[in-house]
């Protein structure tokens, strides 16, 4: 019904139509006819024909279990035939891009009479034209995919390719130059790792793990060996059709036998002399966004020892979908390399060094990492606060039980604290070269992604007490909850091992202690 027809009515004339075939609510001063509705209502009719409801304001029941979504979804919200006299109501839509008034809900940088050293004007209007883009364009998107598993939609990738957030995505550098970024909110030479930091938060509040490693992060860490290591020839022709979004390339590292042991793999590719090709055969295994790939930027040995190759896909390529926990959006894939052939220009750095080059490519990995596993944790903050405000038990909010407020007190320590490391070390980044950043962060980088994964799954398993059965259950109120719950361990093990990286931090310190030191 559109506003124009809504009539305004009396408390006293809803009440009138409490009965079957005449049901009227009220939620949050609007006024719902659910005679027709009541039997196609998903929790049933008979919960709308209570005395306490029907005819009613069930605005407490309504938000007891319910996402205020539910009402903004068309076929819904043309149930509502009015408003009350005189009453306003209090529940807005959130606007696209409009920041959270919750309290943690938002990092310190942006939340209203808090300051951070970090950020300047020009990063909160990034943030803001960054945020609005993805409720706007990318959610739609994200929820449709997370559900359906579906590949992330053509239209996004264009319009990820036509901001440039794609490009950004790969941090400051050349590749930035010449480019309109976000149209024109920071200028190619202005942008630093702050900037990367803040898409990748945004983009890590969606809540939509798998969906999340759909949007191309095979990208984001296939295509910097290409700009690092590859030949002028070679990123001519890939960098600008990647950068797009035209062409999709990943990153084909971990085999069957292989995850964090790098040195280990055992895809094999031999010199063909006769046609100036490498022949690679092998088995590469979890690789993100290898189902829909072109390229595959892969570490293979050979008998000149480790070496990385941009390998388009070809009829000898073979991809085959994995079952894992999260939604098949991701398209992550078991990739068959059957005698494939590889042009000799697509050799990635020196032969032999191919380790060297895809250990440099780790750190940024591991801190993007970090980084969408701190925005999807403070979004969680967020649904657990909201929910126990509004979620009623013993004729109280949840709020008002000391165990669960324990519980929350340990949420917010934990995103606090793991998001000020985040931007102490990204400060270090943005005042560091690569080259520093590779011998002074790559220990700290380690040890924080192991901190960071390590506290969002203590919090998952916090929200998920918060929730109970809700944060179980993959629709409804709970359910970034459960795909929290259910994905935060990905963070514990793509780009790394916890384990592995925390041995590496403290192996790093341990080299670098002084050898004079002593107690
Ligand atoms: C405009 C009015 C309403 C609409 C459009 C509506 C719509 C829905 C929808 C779409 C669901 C499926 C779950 C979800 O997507 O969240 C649902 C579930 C449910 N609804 Fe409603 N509903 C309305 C009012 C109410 C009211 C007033 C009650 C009062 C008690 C109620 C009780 C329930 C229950 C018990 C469930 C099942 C919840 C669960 O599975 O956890 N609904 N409703």
């Amino acid at each position: 019904m559109s506003a124009k027809s809504l009539k305004t009515y009396t408390r006293e004339e809803v009440s009138e139509h409490n009965k079957e075939g005449d049901l009227w609510i009220i939620v949050d001063a609007k006024v719902y006819d659910l005679s027709r509705f009541s039997n196609l209502h998903p929790g049933g009719p008979s919960v709308l024909l209570t005395p306490t409801v029907a005819g009613k304001d069930a605005t407490q029941a309504f938000f007891g279990l319910h996402r205020h979504e539910v009402l903004l979804r068309p076929q819904y919200a043309r149930l509502q035939i009015g408003t009350l006299a005189e009453e306003q109501s209090l529940i807005k839509p959130p606007t696209p891009g409009a920041l959270s008034r919750v309290p943690y809900a938002e990092p310190s940088f942006l939340a209203e009479g808090y300051f951070s050293p970090y950020y300047t004007e020009g990063h909160r209007r990034f943030q803001r034209a960054i945020r609005e883009f993805v409720e706007r364009e990318v959610l739609p998107d994200a929820t449709r995919c997370e559900d359906s598993g579906a590949r992330i939609s053509k239209d996004v990738v264009r319009r990820l390719g036509e901001t440039n957030i794609l490009a950004m995505r790969l941090g400051p550098g050349k590749h930035l130059h010449g480019r309109t970024l976000m149209d024109g909110t920071v200028k190619p030479e202005e942008f630093n790792y702050f900037h990367e930091l803040i898409i990748n938060l945004e983009l890590g509040r969606l809540g939509m793990r798998s969906y999340l490693d759909g949007l191309l992060a095979g990208f984001v860490i296939g295509l910097p060996p290409v700009l690092n290591f590859g030949s002028e020839e070679l990123k001519a022709r890939i960098v600008p059709e990647t950068l797009s979004g035209e062409k999709i390339i990943c990153l084909a590292i971990s085999e069957p036998a292989a995850g964090s042991d790098v040195q280990g793999v055992t895809t094999w590719a031999d010199f063909d002399e006769a046609t100036n090709e490498w022949v690679v055969s092998g088995c590469k295994k979890w690789i993100t966004n290898g189902m829909f790939s072109d390229y595959f930027t892969t570490l293979c040995q050979s008998k000149s020892g480790p070496l990385v190759l941009l390998i388009p896909r070809t009829d000898d390529v073979e991809t085959k979908p994995l079952k894992t926990s999260y939604s098949s959006t991701a398209g992550t894939a078991l990739v068959l390399f059957n005698r494939a052939r590889v042009p000799k220009g697509n050799v990635l750095g020196k032969v032999g060094q191919g380790v060297k080059v895809i250990l440099s490519n780790f750190n940024h990995e591991r801190w993007m990492i970090a980084i969408t596993s701190v925005g999807a944790h403070r979004r969680i903050v967020e649904e657990c606060l909201k929910w126990a405000n509004q979620r009623m038990v013993y004729g109280k909010p949840l709020s008002s039980q000391a165990v669960i407020r324990a519980k929350l007190a340990n949420m917010i320590a934990r995103i606090e604290a793991a998001q000020n490391w985040l931007e102490s070390v990204t400060h270090q980044m943005c005042n560091m070269s690569y080259e520093e950043q590779s011998d002074k962060l790559a220990g700290q980088i380690g040890l924080l992604k192991q901190f960071i994964s390590r506290v969002s799954r203590e919090s998952a398993e916090d929200a998920t007490q918060i929730f109970g059965g809700r944060g179980i259950t993959a629709s409804g109120m709970g359910k970034l909850v459960e795909i929290f719950h259910r994905t935060s361990p990905y963070d514990a093990i793509l780009g790394g091992a916890e384990d592995v990286l925390g041995d590496l931090g403290v192996r790093q310190a341990i080299r670098k202690m002084p050898a004079n030191a002593r107690l």
